[in-house]
This record gives C-alpha cells, sequence and structure tokens, in this order.
C-alpha cells in the first residue's frame, strides 16, 4: 500500500536489481521513504536486506535501477557531490562498530573530523559531542573507554555518533541485534524520541518483529527479491497471505 504522504520522497529506490552469479537477491526492488516516517523493511535471513543496503550507501554496485536520496541519483553524482550528500545521512549497522581504542569523545568526534572542511565546523566540536550524547543519555560516558560500557550502552554511543551530523536520514541495520529483550525495548524508545527530536526519516532493516511493530509507520516485506507486500503493522498482520503470515508466527 503506498503512503498517504504525497509529497516526494526523500529517498528512493527504483527497480533495483543485483544478482551474484546465478543468485539473483533483488529482483526489481521498489521502495520510497517519506520524511518524518521511520519505515521498516523486513525479510527473512539471506533474502537480500544488507544487499539492499550497501547498494543504497555505495558499498556495493547494484546491476541496475536507480538510488535517489533527496532527488539525486547517487549513481550520476561525483565524489564531491556525494561526500556532502552523505553528511545528511546516518548509519547505525550491524553491532555497534565503535573504535576499541577510542574513547567515547574520540569515537564522536571521528565523523566530524572526517567532515570538518566540508561544514565549515569552528574549532570546538565539544559541544555537538555533548549534545549528542545527552540526547542517548549518556553524557556522563564521555570519557570511557568502548570496553567499559554495556552492550545497550555501545549501542546508544553508535547512535549518538550516527545523530552527530544531525542528519535528514538514518539507516539502520537491525538495531535490536545481539541485545536482551529489554535493552532492545530501551533502544527502539531511543530510536523513537530521534525521530521526534530530529524530524528524521529512518530507514530500518530488522527481522525483530516486536522492533517494527512499535517503530514502523510503514513496513516493506522483502520476499523473492521484490517489495512484495507493502503497509502498516496492522495492515499486514491482517494479510491472509500465507507468505506474508509467515512473517508474524511466533
Ligand atoms: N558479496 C557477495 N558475494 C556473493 N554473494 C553475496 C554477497 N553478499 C551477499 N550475497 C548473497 O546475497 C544473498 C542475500 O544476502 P544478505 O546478506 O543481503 O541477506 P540478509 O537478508 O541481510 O540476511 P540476514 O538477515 O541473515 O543478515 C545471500 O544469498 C548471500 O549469500
Amino acid at each position: 500500500m503506498e503512503s498517504n504522504n504525497k509529497t516526494a520522497p526523500v529517498l528512493e529506490l527504483k527497480d533495483l536489481q543485483k544478482s551474484f552469479g546465478e543468485n539473483h537477491v533483488l529482483n526489481g526492488f521498489n521502495l520510497k521513504l517519506y520524511k518524518g516516517e521511520n519505515l521498516v523493511v523486513m525479510g527473512k535471513s539471506g533474502s537480500g536486506k544488507s544487499v539492499m543496503i550497501k547498494c543504497l550507501v555505495g558499498l556495493i554496485e547494484a546491476d541496475s535501477g536507480s538510488i535517489r536520496i533527496k532527488d539525486h541519483d547517487i549513481t550520476k553524482l561525483g565524489q564531491n557531490e556525494l561526500d556532502i550528500l552523505r553528511t545528511e545521512i546516518g548509519f547505525l549497522f550491524q553491532g555497534s562498530a565503535l573504535y576499541d581504542s577510542m574513547t567515547v569523545r574520540e569515537n564522536l568526534e571521528f565523523p566530524l573530523r572526517r567532515h570538518k572542511k566540508m561544514l565549515e565546523l569552528k574549532g570546538n566540536t565539544e559541544s555537538l559531542v555533548v549534545e549528542a550524547l545527552t540526547n542517548v543519555g549518556l553524557a556522563d560516558a564521555i570519557d570511557l573507554m568502548p570496553a567499559e560500557l554495556s552492550g545497550g550502552m555501545q549501542r546508544r554511543v553508535a547512535l549518538a555518533r550516527a545523530l552527530i551530523l544531525k542528519p535528514k536520514i538514518i539507516l539502520y541495520d537491525e538495531p535490536t541485534t545481539g541485545l536482551d529483550p529489554i535493552t532492545a525495548k530501551e533502544i527502539i524508545q531511543l530510536m523513537r524520541t530521534i525521530q521526534d527530536t530530529y524530524n528524521t526519516s529512518s530507514l530500518i532493516i530488522t527481522h525483530d518483529v516486536d522492533c517494527a511493530r512499535v517503530i514502523s509507520n510503514r513496513m516493506i516485506l522483502l520476499v523473492d527479491g521484490i517489495n512484495y507486500a507493502e503497509g502498516t503493522y496492522q495492515e499486514l498482520i491482517a494479510s491472509q497471505d500465507p507468505k506474508v503470515q509467515a512473517f508474524f508466527k511466533n
């Protein structure tokens, strides 16, 4: 089902195709992410969710199809334009992927340093680091090392790092994987708060049905390499289609 939001999508994948030899992973996958929404993409293990997100961030090249972010076809952008566009996108990848040998502060300063010149950030980046950490409830952890943090705290720091450039779009790849149910709930709650605070549009890849129920405004089910079914959680859970029902069984 198409969203009621009739404005132009902030991110759009059109007819995306990607094969590895005879393994046709994406067979014409379509996706539209609208401003301010949390869009969840669910798919079974091996269905191509990671391949889709890797195409989206340029880690692998799609065989065909188009990827538009804020009305730019990213396959046609030069390196400089791509770098500018990337500052508007935050990523939270599987696991937390913090640098073990850096403090929390240094981990957060990292994306700032990378983009400092382009963003014309003036001297002191401390206030941005403190603001991002405060928004994930971890201002006190600024001088700790990742090893001194629990799994949930590490995920929060990774989220703060994704937020530090105040991105308009956030991509979450399995944000609750590896967390116990209570910590997973806290992270989901935090993602909702972030949507409210920063007015971000989020694309969330997960196979956590509970996460999808709580966080999604809309969902896409990736089956057989296509956007097989779309709708709200309530619409999809009521579907009589066995392939859709399979997602919601236990
Ligand atoms: N670099 C690659 N080379 C060859 N095949 C690949 C490559 N990357 C992914 N694949 C294949 O693409 C298919 C989809 O993999 P993908 O990692 O996207 O699944 P997924 O939906 O993210 O699964 P999971 O939920 O388990 O992470 C799999 O069959 C996988 O073996």
